[in-house]
């Protein structure tokens, strides 16, 4: 990419309306730029006021506006592609074109003809066809119209079948003349230097709206050859925003220096992917509902947003071959668990294979979810986020914290184990969320395990500036003693074998949490009479 002032991360400026309902629009160019990786800066031409039930008002941005904001963005930062949405008068696309004549950006031109919203109100009138017509498309790069667009484009055309897409993919593409003539000189130069065609004008006809379809069909032409493009079509009521968003996702792609054809085929299988996830989630009352293009709001509506120390409290960290040895199921084991008062559990899985791992995870972490419990997986990264658990916990010998963060990214547990002061000091620069300290005593569970004793774990709990959960060789018999400990940090116990290597879970842990229930009363006793007699 050439540098400007420095700029060099990819950059797709949306020149769109507004969507009040944040489902189409410049906030679904900006939802979709942002998930794909790419900064997105925005020039608004309309707003609209809009939900899910259909567009209440549209309010044009006057031109002379348009062009100031165009100004203020080409003028300083390099864009590299140019998205449009609804360009509402004849007036603002003769701007939009000068003030690409002015500032011309690096790769492309992305062209979504809008002329309809998805609940059928008109946002550009049919006098703007023309202008299109002549002038934006023989500039685009790409023109994205839908079957109905397409129609309107071509004078009304009936488009029913895939081959109806084809013929209008030809025709629309015939509506560039200057740019083929522009270009036809470019192709030989092109031809002898040996480089690919993506500078050519492309069409994609999308087929949604295509009646009878069991799939999402749409015709990609580049002028030469025609692709058909075809998806399972997803069942959702979720779709409003999709043709702008796959147009920004092309540009996204574009932005980042991926041809013509492998941007559009990322864009389709992106969109696919974000209706699939959000073909359950419920936002508005109406029929023209939105998606969820970060694909995470699903899990939002059950997960507890920041961390809790207090969930450290009776730590339940598993191990298969207990369950095993017991004849119960890991899922099993985890729901005795947390009905008998484990308030955080740790999937350890040291031997199991990968699929197997991911399968355990996300049926455990369905088990949790259901109590409001947090699931952490141990040392694998990877499938705490393919399972989209709630966390992971990691030693000194695995992925650093610090590169754990940046994968899983800010919301997610961290947990480390320390047996040092540096080792404690380092996990909170670290970004972690919690230290796990130990082994306090001697343990048959994890071998070679170097015992650090109460007063190792007292050193850790002094230096650090993270809670702390202890751990190693911990029972009923013991747990007192650690609690009893004077350091504030200090919020629970994990355990492994006191609670899994027994017949019954579900008594054991309670046996512990009741345990651990009577330290916490006397304790919060203690520092209230010590208020009250103001020692
Ligand atoms: C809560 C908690 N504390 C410490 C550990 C030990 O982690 P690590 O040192 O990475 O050893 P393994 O568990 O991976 O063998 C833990 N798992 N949980
Ligand atoms: C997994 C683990 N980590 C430890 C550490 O010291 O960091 S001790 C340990 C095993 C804890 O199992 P149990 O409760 O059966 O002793
Ligand atoms: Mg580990």
């Amino acid at each position: 990419m050439i540098e400007k002032n420095g700029d060099s991360i990819p950059h797709v400026l949306s020149v769109a309306g507004s969507d009040s309902g944040a489902g189409a629009g410049i906030q679904a160019d900006l939802k979709a730029c942002a998930a794909r990786g790419v900064y997105c800066s925005t020039v608004i031409t309309a707003v609209t006021a809009q939900n899910t039930l259909g567009v209440q008002g549209v309010h044009d941005v006057p031109e002379d506006f348009v062009a100031q904001q165009l100004k203020s963005v080409l003028s300083d930062m390099q864009v590299d592609v140019v998205k449009t949405g609804v360009l509402p008068s004849i007036r603002v696309v003769k701007v939009l074109l000068q003030s690409l004549a002015e500032f011309p950006v690096r790769a492309a031109l992305v062209v979504d003809p809008v002329m309809v919203s998805t609940s059928g109100d008109v946002l550009a009138g049919s006098s703007i066809l023309s202008s299109f017509r002549e002038e934006l498309f023989p500039m685009a790069d790409i023109v994205t119209p839908n079957i109905k667009e397409a129609s309107a484009l071509l004078g009304g055309i009936h488009l029913e079948t895939v081959a109806d897409m084809c013929n209008a993919a030809k025709l629309l593409h015939a509506l560039g003349p200057r740019k083929v003539l522009k270009v036809e000189r470019l192709r030989v130069i092109l031809q002898v230097i040996g480089e690919a065609w993506d500078v050519f004008q492309n069409v994609l006809v999308k087929g949604g709206d295509l009646p009878d379809s069991l799939d999402a069909v749409d015709i990609f032409f580049n002028g030469e050859r025609f692709y058909e493009l075809r998806l399972s079509r997803i069942k959702t009521r979720n779709t409003h925003g999709t043709g702008c968003t796959l147009a920004s996702c092309i540009a996204a792609e574009l932005a980042k220096g991926s041809p013509m054809l492998t941007s559009v085929k990322v864009a389709k299988r992106y969109v696919e992917t974000a209706l699939e996830y959000s073909k359950e989630i419920l936002i508005g009352n109406g029929s023209q509902r939105p998606f969820d293009h970060s694909l995470r709001l699903k899990s939002g509506f059950h997960r507890k947003e920041v961390f809790n120390p207090s969930d450290l409290f009776l730590y339940a960290v598993t191990d298969s071959g207990m369950n095993k040895k017991w004849g119960r199921s890991m899922v099993d084991a985890v729901g005795a668990a947390i009905q008998g008062g484990a308030t955080i559990v740790q999937l350890r899985e040291k031997d199991a294979e990968t699929q197997d791992f991911l399968e355990t995870a996300k049926a455990c972490l369905a088990v949790c979810r259901s109590y409001g419990v947090p699931l952490l997986i141990n040392d694998r990264i990877d499938v705490a986020l393919a399972s989209d658990a709630d966390g992971v916990h990691v030693g000194q010998s695995d992925m650093p914290a610090s590169a754990a963060r940046t994968l899983l990214g800010p919301e997610k547990i961290i947990g480390v184990s320390c047996k040092t002061i540096e080792q404690a000091q380092q996990a909170w620069i670290s970004g972690a969320d919690y230290i796990g300290s130990g082994g306090v005593y001697s343990t048959n569970t994890k071998a070679n395990n170097p015992t650090i004793g109460l007063d190792g774990l007292k050193t850790v709990c002094l230096a650090s500036k993270l809670p702390v959960v202890a751990i190693g060789g911990i029972n009923a018999s013991n747990a007192g003693s650690v609690m009893k400990m004077e350091v504030p940090n200090l919020k629970g116990v994990a355990v492994v074998s006191a609670l899994f290597d027994r017949e019954n879970v579900l008594t054991e842990t309670k046996k512990l949490h009741d345990l651990l229930m009577e330290h916490h009363h006397r304790k919060s006793n203690e520092i209230h009479a010590r208020q009250l007699s103001g020692k």
